[in-house]
């Protein structure tokens, strides 16, 4: 579909730094990321299919002022692992780069989040540039600095605050994504909207068609409004010393779904799609919505293509998975549920006899 050009700049205020996100068409990547680059040396990591697709360009773009060296790593969520990571670090090791060295990721969330995490840990910590290529990770994992990897036993387990130099989201690259991988996308971005702007899920709802038709100005749009959500939370609390928390709505639910099902058998989307219906039936437990909002937001994710049904876990199982999730606190598993449509909040007010129902099987 042929849409207008769509290109913005947004500035995220951390305690760390601050750094623009940049969302734009058809760009030239490397000459946009170029004034970005403090030192001479260059680490562009990408995966084996992103590579093929968008990496030839940004190499010679940024040859011809760096020594650029790259890292192609397999493609997958079970390779989110410190095998990937070590990976990473070998190849540093053998162009003899150091301090200045730039990282620059060329991918998904996947690579992003492991990219960000060699870059925090490499010599005790090196920059790092985002160049996030699927909705998910332009709209979510590419803004705020949450990098790491998996455990076999829980999600992200291993990781470190650290936040990229810049962020740059060329809508383009959405052109080449398989349809599933923008629906998973899709289900961080109902997330916003669920957890922060009621308006917001209207507007979804009239925009999904388009966003699913691959109209990059109105995709752009969504990625302008979501990364605006998420700099403003995270220029409140960096390190989710308490609102921060509220972006992982869906997520320990979501987590168990992945972490028991086998790493990229459930798309992270697809998992925290399933898991934002079993926080919302468990809000609905408490009385805070009411059986139309959680229709409304079943239909909403199925209208994105996305499953709003958790594969069959054994109860016990669940919730033995949940104690890993990082917001347990003092043994108590503490969950995002909604208040209302557009409003979120960390709860411990719930009955374990809820809880238990809601990870019961057929319940949701
Ligand atoms: N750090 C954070 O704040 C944060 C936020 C949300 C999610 N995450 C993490 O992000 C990961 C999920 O990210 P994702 O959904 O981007 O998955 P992903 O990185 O696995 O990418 C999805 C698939 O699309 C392919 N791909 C990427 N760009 C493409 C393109 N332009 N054209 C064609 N194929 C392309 C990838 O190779 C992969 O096969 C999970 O590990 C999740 O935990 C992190
Ligand atoms: O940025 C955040 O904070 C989030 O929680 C965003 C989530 O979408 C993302 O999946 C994040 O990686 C989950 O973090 P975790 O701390 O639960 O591993
Ligand atoms: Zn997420």
């Amino acid at each position: 579909m042929v849409s207008s050009l769509f290109n913005d700049t947004l500035l995220v205020n951390t305690q760390s730094h601050d750094y623009p996100i940049i969302i734009t068409q058809n760009s030239d990547m490397g000459a946009q990321i170029a004034p970005y680059i403090r030192g001479k040396q260059v680490l562009i990591v990408t995966n084996d299919t992103v590579a093929p697709l968008y990496l030839e360009p940004l190499q010679t773009t940024l040859s011809h002022d760096f020594d650029v060296a790259v890292c192609v790593l397999p493609d997958g969520e079970q390779y989110k692992n410190q095998d990937s990571i070590n990976q990473i670090y070998d190849v540093l090791m053998t162009h003899h780069f150091n301090r200045d060295v730039t990282l620059v990721a060329l991918g998904g969330g996947v690579v992003g989040d492991m990219t960000g995490f060699a870059a925090a840990s490499f010599m005790r910590g090196v920059d790092f540039i985002q160049i996030p290529t699927t909705l998910l990770s332009q709209v979510d994992s590419s803004v705020g600095g949450k990098t790491g990897i998996n455990h076999p036993k829980g999600k992200n387990m291993i990781g470190a605050f650290w936040q990229p130099r810049m962020v740059l989201a060329d809508m383009s690259t959405l052109t080449t994504l398989p349809a599933r991988e923008l629906s998973a996308g899709l289900a961080e971005v109902i997330k916003y909207a669920l957890i922060m702007d009621a308006d917001f899920l209207t507007w979804l709802e009239e925009k999904l068609p388009a966003m699913m038709a691959l109209d990059l100005a109105v995709l752009g749009e969504a990625v302008k409004r979501c990364c605006s959500y998420k700099a403003k939370v995270v220029a409140q609390d960096e390190r989710e010393a308490g609102q921060r928390a509220l972006l992982n709505f869906g997520h320990t639910f979501g987590h168990v779904i992945e972490t028991h099902e086998g790493y990229g058998n459930w798309l992270h989307g697809e998992a925290v799609a399933a898991g934002m219906v079993q926080a919302a039936v468990l809000s609905e437990m408490l009385g805070w919505l009411n059986q139309s909002d959680v229709i409304r937001i079943k239909n909403v994710l199925a209208q994105a293509n996305l499953p709003t049904t958790p594969p069959l876990i054994a109860t016990e199982t669940a919730l033995g998975l949940m104690g890993h999730d990082k917001k347990v606190k003092r043994g108590q598993i503490r969950l995002i549920l909604l208040k209302s449509l557009g409003e979120a909040v960390l709860t411990t007010e719930f009955a374990t006899e809820q809880l238990r129902d809601v990870l019961t099987p057929a319940t949701c």
